[in-house]
């Protein structure tokens, strides 16, 4: 049994889960999410408890896959964080159960997990939605989830030119520095995204710093922060202006600001896409809008799980 705690067992983790098994699970859970069958997929909207008094909430995120048999729960903690503040925004922690019996068989680290799942969503949406050739690639943002994008999309595709812009400059450049200098740090959001193909929006942001009007047509923006009913990443112009995707239509009406503030219509769900039930409007401008789902955490705690048993 996994039961190691924090550092080891991210370390643990981290080995333990690879893109190239994840992205074709994470693609059959999305098409069978989208099919709407509570024979195959059960999983409620999050549960979010606020804590108001530390700018935060908790999430419960439980999902069942049927025919797979995974049974699982992420808790997961995030906090806005003040610039400059060294406490994690992210803390979460994966439980995954014997259905049958009722046990936990495992308790894992959901940083990771949290991390490697939504790059690889993000990076499937990409691969549906972004221009036939995409050359360029702005990350905003410059923690966790902008290094997991970066390593995805940068094993996935061939982008000739990797741009990160951050609110804070210094840690743009430690993160360019982390990849070796295959990365270029942009001072400002405007400038970083102009003629950028693939856009990923990965900020701890409330108010919109994407803005339609400096986005190329066409291009694909995955819009990965902003995960609260009145918290912004994009502007009312780059929502109403692009076809807007989803990974669950239930759960982006009711967390998502850019959706419900914006009154932007959702297109479809990835997993429609991914079903031939809903096109792929790759030539148009795209927002693929992530909340982050169960069954995302479900299938990749159980490869983890089968990965481990596999060495012991
Ligand atoms: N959709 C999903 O499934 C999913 C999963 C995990 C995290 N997230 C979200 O992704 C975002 C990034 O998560 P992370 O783990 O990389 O966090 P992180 O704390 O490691 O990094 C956050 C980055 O955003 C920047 N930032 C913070 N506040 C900002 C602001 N007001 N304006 C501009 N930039 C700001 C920080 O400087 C940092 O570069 C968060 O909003 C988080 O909620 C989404
Ligand atoms: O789906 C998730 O795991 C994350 C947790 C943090 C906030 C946004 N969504």
């Amino acid at each position: 049994m996994l039961s190691h705690w924090r550092s080891s067992s991210t370390y643990e983790v981290e080995g333990l889960l690879h893109y190239k098994d994840l992205i074709p699970r994470l693609e059959v859970a999305l098409g069978k999410f989208s099919k709407m069958d509570s024979a195959e997929v059960i999983q409620p909207v999050r549960t979010t408890v606020p804590l108001q008094k530390y700018n935060g909430f908790l999430g419960l995120m439980p999902a069942y896959l049927v025919h797979e048999d995974i049974l699982c729960t992420k808790l997961v903690c995030f906090y806005k964080r003040e610039s400059g503040s060294t406490l994690p925004s992210t803390q979460a922690t994966v439980l995954l159960f014997d259905p049958e019996y009722g046990n936990v068989k495992a308790v894992m680290d959901g940083e990771v997990i949290t991390a490697k799942r939504t790059a690889a969503v993000s990076a499937i949406s990409a691969k549906l939605l972004m221009p036939a050739k995409s050359e360029v690639l702005t990350i905003l943002g410059a923690g966790h989830q902008a290094l997991s994008h970066y390593n995805v999309f940068t094993e996935t595709f061939s982008f000739k030119e990797v741009r990160v812009w951050s609110r804070r400059k210094e840690m743009a450049e430690r993160f360019a520095q982390s990849t070796q200098g295959h990365v270029t740090v942009w001072e400002s959001v405007e400038e970083a995204v102009n003629g950028a193909d693939v856009i990923v929006t990965v900020t701890g942001a409330s108010e919109p710093v994407l803005f339609g009007q400096w986005v190329k047509p066409g291009a694909h923006v995955a819009a990965v922060g902003a995960c609260r009913p009145d918290w912004r990443e994009l502007d009312d112009v780059l929502m109403r202006q692009a076809e807007v995707y989803v990974d669950s239509r239930e759960g982006a009406i009711a967390e998502s600001g850019d959706i419900i503030l914006s009154g932007a219509k959702v297109f479809a769900e990835l997993g429609e896409v991914l079903n031939g039930t809903r096109p792929a409007l790759r030539e148009k401008t795209t927002v693929f809008k992530s909340l982050g789902m169960g069954i995302q955490d479900a299938v990749s705690a159980k490869l983890v799980f089968e990965q481990w048993k596999s060495k012991h």
